[in-house]
Parts: structure tokens; sequence; C-alpha cells
């Protein structure tokens, strides 16, 4: 009975500890304006042995919240076929099954964030036509870890497929080892890491080079 309390306690932990971290990231990126309008989700994969050893357990954002708010209802658990791990009247993000493709293709990924913002919008139409948009010269390329002089990142693009499973298994076939976000044309970005500071570090690192792409594109053109 003692060690049955402990399982539950150390599992209660782990949970109250991810919902925590998304409550914090959550606070971070809406205060930079990145989740207008209810867009944008996040998830995080539970580390705690005991829940690892059955099914990966990933905490992830309700369902059409207002992300710059913080309630008890902010956050669920799923497990990686998509489905409520305990029932609930709340609903899980519509995208779920995008993050649920992410953490079984990505080895060591811990979590996935989704933005809606104006400058990846923007490229996602701008570069949508060739598949991709190309950074390089940017002293911003090492937050990927690429740490040598020349080098480079492509964000893949897809079409902003309505049907969430397609999206998921589009987002599936285009993503690039070393890359660790695709672009969704005029919907936003899906980013993630082997920790939620990685995936925060690679999502501001990808929405500095589109803005600074976007400003250097019209820079030059007036
Ligand atoms: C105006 S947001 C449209 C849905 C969307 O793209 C999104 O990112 C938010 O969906 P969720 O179900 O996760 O709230
Ligand atoms: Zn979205």
């Amino acid at each position: 009975m003692a060690a049955n309390n402990n399982f539950e306690k150390i599992t209660i932990e782990a949970i109250q500890q991810t919902f925590n971290t998304l409550q914090t990231v959550k606070g971070t990126l809406s205060q930079k304006g990145w989740f207008p309008a209810t867009s944008g989700n996040m998830s995080v994969r539970i580390k705690c042995s005991s829940i690892e050893q059955n099914q990966p357990i990933i905490a992830i954002t309700s369902s059409g919240k207002d992300k710059s708010v913080h309630t008890p209802e902010d956050f669920l658990l799923v497990n990686l076929d998509g489905n409520l791990v305990f029932p609930s009247t709340l609903k899980p993000s519509a995208e779920t099954l995008v993050h649920t493709a992410i953490y079984k293709l990505i080895p060591n990924c811990q979590a996935v964030f989704h933005v809606h913002t104006i400058y990846n919008n923007l490229i996602s139409d701008l570069y949508g036509d060739q598949g991709k948009v190309t950074f390089m010269k940017q002293e911003m390329i090492k937050a990927f870890d690429l740490w040598k002089e020349d080098a480079s990142i492509s964000v893949p693009i897809i079409e902003n497929f309505s049907c969430i499973p397609k999206l998921a298994e589009e987002i599936g076939r285009v993503i690039q080892p070393g890359v660790p976000g695709v672009l969704i044309r005029n919907h936003g970005i899906y980013v993630w890491g082997n920790s939620d500071f990685t995936a925060k570090r690679h999502l501001e690192a990808f929405e500095f080079l589109f803005e600074y792409q976007i400003k250097k594109f019209f820079l030059q053109k007036f």
C-alpha cells in the first residue's frame, strides 16, 4: 500500500511539474503575442519512469482556450494515439494528432510548440511554392546546434490541410533530420526539441529568422 501511494505521489508530482512548465512557457510566448485569437497549442511529454514503462503520456493544451490567461482547465493528458488518459468534458487541442505524430517520429522529442505569427505566416506564403525556406550567414543558426561557419537551415513548408490526420501525415513526410520545425502555409509553425527549453529556443530562433527575412525584403524594396 505504501509503495502504491509512493507511485501515485511521484506520478502526480511529475504531471504537476509538467503542467507548471507548460504554464510558464505559455505565459512567456503569450506575452510575445504568439497566441492570437486562441490560436496555437503546446505539449510536453511527462517524464516519469513509472508512466514511461507503459505508454508515453503527453500533457497538451485544451482546445480553443485563450492562451493569455491561466485557468485550471488549460492542460490535459493524452496518449500517443491522441486519446484522453482520464475522462474529461474538456477537449485536447484540435491538432493533437500533429503533436503525437511528431513524438512518434522524432527520437527523444520532449516538447512540441505551435504558434501562429504574422512573420511565420508571411514566410510560409512567400516561400510556399518552393516547399521550403533556407537561411544562411546568420549567427542565430547556432541556436539549432549548427556551428559551422557556412551552416544553413532549410525549413520545410506544407499546405494547410484542414484534415488533421492528413496534416500530421504531411508533416511526417517532410521532416528533415536536424531541422526541428515545419511551416504550415498561412497557418503557423510546429517546432520541437529534446526539452521544453530547447523547443522554446528553436521557436525563438525560427521567429527571429522569419522577422529578419521579411524586414530585409521590405527594406530592400522600398
Ligand atoms: C484561430 S485558431 C484555429 C485552430 C488552430 O489552428 C490552433 O492552433 C488552435 O487550435 P486548438 O484546438 O489547439 O486551440
Ligand atoms: Zn494552429
